[in-house]
C-alpha cells in the first residue's frame, strides 16, 4: 500500500517512521510519503489561506496549492486511482470496520487541513473520503492521520506478527476487549483470575468473551444491538 500524506507541517508526521508503521515502511509493507503543502505555493510568502467568504472568524485553506499538490501526486502513478482522505469533526465516523475497507485500497492520500479548513470546493473536487475520529476538533488533520495511518497499517498482511491478536482486537468481534495480564500471578495482593492458569483453552475462551460482553454491557451498550449474540451471550449480558 501507498500512502501520500499532504499537510503543512510534515514533522507531524515523523511518529510514522518509529515503531510497528516504521518497521511496516521498512519491510516494504507500505510506503509512506509526507509532502508540505508549501512546496504548491509560488509567492514569497508560500501562502497557504486567506479570509472566509461570508466573513467569520480565522482563515481557509486556499483551494489552488491544493489542487496543484493532488494533481502532481496522483499522476506519479497514472496506472493507479488514489483514495482521498480529508479527516475533519464533520466527517463519517472512523471505525475499526472503516479502518478494515482503507486497508483493502492499494493507494490513500491523506489531506491535512489546518485553519478553518480545506476550500469546500477542493473537497467536492478531490476527497473521496471525509473522516472524523470523534466528536472533538483538533487544530489539524495531522493527528487524525497518525491514528488513520495506524489503524489501518496494523491490518495489512504480514505487519502484524501473530494475525490472531488482530482478530481478538476490540471491534475485531464488535466487542471490547476484556483485562488482560501477565506475571506476576500475584501482584499488590492482586490475583491473575484462576481460569487464566487453568490450561483449559475453552473454558478461558468462554470466560474473555464473558468479560468482553460484560465491559461491553458497561461501557458501549449500544453496540450489543449490532452483534449476533448466542443464547449463552445473553444470559451474561442479562446476569
Ligand atoms: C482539523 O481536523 C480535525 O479537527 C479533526 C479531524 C478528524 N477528526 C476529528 N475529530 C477532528
Amino acid at each position: 500500500m501507498r500512502i501520500d500524506v499532504v499537510t503543512i507541517f510534515p514533522d507531524y508526521l515523523r511518529p510514522l517512521e518509529l515503531a510497528l508503521v516504521g518497521r511496516a515502511a521498512s519491510r516494504d509493507l507500505v510506503d509512506i510519503q509526507t509532502h508540505d503543502l508549501r512546496a504548491w505555493t509560488h509567492d514569497v510568502h508560500r501562502t497557504v489561506d486567506d479570509s472566509p467568504y461570508g466573513g467569520g472568524p480565522g482563515m481557509v485553506m486556499r483551494p489552488e496549492p491544493w489542487d496543484a499538490a493532488l494533481r502532481d501526486i496522483v499522476a506519479r502513478d497514472p496506472s493507479r486511482r488514489p483514495r482521498v482522505v480529508v479527516p475533519t469533526p464533520a466527517g463519517v465516523p472512523f471505525t475499526q470496520s472503516y479502518a478494515a475497507e482503507l486497508a483493502e485500497q492499494d493507494w490513500l492520500i491523506f489531506c491535512c487541513g489546518r485553519y478553518e479548513g480545506i476550500d469546500g470546493r477542493v473537497v467536492d473536487a478531490w476527497a473521496d473520503d471525509e473522516i472524523s475520529i470523534g466528536d472533538y476538533v483538533l487544530a489539524g488533520g495531522e493527528v487524525a492521520t497518525l491514528v488513520m495511518v495506524e489503524a489501518v497499517t496494523r491490518l495489512l498482511p504480514g505487519v502484524v506478527g501473530n494475525a490472531e491478536s488482530i482478530i481478538d482486537d476490540s471491534f475485531a468481534h464488535g466487542l471490547l476487549e476484556g483485562p488482560v495480564y501477565t506475571r506476576p500471578p500475584v501482584w499488590e495482593g492482586r490475583a491473575v483470575p484462576e481460569i487464566l492458569r487453568s490450561g483449559d483453552h475453552a473454558a478461558i475462551a468462554r470466560w474473555r468473551r464473558e468479560e468482553a460482553l460484560r465491559r461491553t454491557r458497561r461501557r458501549r451498550p449500544e453496540l450489543l444491538d449490532r452483534i449476533e449474540l448466542s443464547d449463552a451471550d445473553r444470559a451474561v449480558v442479562a446476569s
